[in-house]
């Protein structure tokens, strides 16, 4: 997929991941939505944003991923804005296991209801032109965190949707295609906080202390780049693409779950 003119849709836009994924996808010419509920950090950015690549080709929109009002009212301003929506980067997520049910809403339900809505927007069985979604899923998506039993929990759960969305995508002529991204340690804000909270008081703060030396650290730069990838390569659908520092690799899942 080309991106020039393209229209794109980030949750979790104003921050970390989210914003180099934005500026990215801006640098290739996409117009982006910017969904987020950090009204400050989002204006900032705005203003930002628009002195570099003009005022039409930026949208924020306050939006929860745990609301479907907002999340419907944010996809039809999109669509309503900018005609259409073609790329979906459903990014938003957390990481507190004190809070794990309000996590489970954030990370794994947020990404089911968002998709759910632009599938309205972006179907070709519903008068879409097709696209293609990425999700923010993690490496421990994939293998599990000691540490936080509840995000690892939410992370396979977006790879599982994110490979049965593919699936059904392909059977019914949805015309979209839809990955999972998933990096190791990446420094934004969210990791930040994640090791002062291990400061304080986990008893498994050596072992994941021992997993990012084992795993590295991401800027997030990287990571954007590596989910470019996922939405210009018309050949991936139904992936999981692993990033940590200086590689990238493809998951390969068994054969008899294929
Ligand atoms: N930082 C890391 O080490 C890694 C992060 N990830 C995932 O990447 C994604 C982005 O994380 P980071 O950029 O690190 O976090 P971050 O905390 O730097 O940025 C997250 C953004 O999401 C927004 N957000 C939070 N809750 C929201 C909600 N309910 N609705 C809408 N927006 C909301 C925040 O306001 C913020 O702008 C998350 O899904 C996270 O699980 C995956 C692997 C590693
Ligand atoms: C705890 C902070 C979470 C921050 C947000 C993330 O999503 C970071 C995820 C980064 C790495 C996850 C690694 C998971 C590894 C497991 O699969 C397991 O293989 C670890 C085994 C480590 C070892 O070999 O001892």
């Amino acid at each position: 997929m080309a991106l020039n003119g393209k229209i794109a849709v980030v949750t979790g836009a104003v921050m970390g991941i989210g914003k180099a994924v934005t500026e990215l996808l801006l640098q290739n010419g996409a117009k982006v939505a910017l969904l987020d509920v950090n009204r400050i950090a989002g204006e900032s950015l705005m203003e930002t944003l628009k002195k570099q690549y003009g005022q039409e080709r930026t949208l924020l929109l306050n939006c929860n991923v745990e609301s479907d009002e907002q999340i419907k009212a944010a996809l039809q301003k999109t669509a309503d804005t900018f005609g259409g929506i073609d790329i979906l980067c459903n990014n938003a997520g957390i990481m507190n296991e004190s809070t794990w049910e309000r996590m489970v809403s954030i990370n794994l339900m947020g990404v089911i209801r968002v998709t759910y809505v632009a599938l309205e927007h972006m179907s070709k069985l519903a008068g879409g032109r097709g696209g293609v979604i990425v999700n923010t899923a993690s490496l421990a998506g994939l293998g599990p965190l000691l540490n936080c039993p509840v995000y690892t929990a939410t992370k396979h759960g977006v790879i599982g949707f994110t490979r049965a969305m593919a699936d059904a995508s392909t059977a019914s002529g949805y015309g979209i295609r839809v990955n999972a991204l998933c990096p190791s340690f990446v420094q934004t804000d969210l990791f930040t906080n994640v090791l002062s909270i291990l400061r304080q008081s986990s008893h498994l703060a050596a072992a994941t202390h021992q997993m990012i030396e084992k795993f590295g650290v991401l800027n997030v730069s990287e990571v954007a780049d590596a989910l470019l990838e996922l939405v210009t390569d018309d050949t991936k659908n139904g992936e999981a693409l692993i990033v940590v520092p200086n590689e990238r690799n493809y998951i390969t899942f068994p054969s008899i779950l294929k």
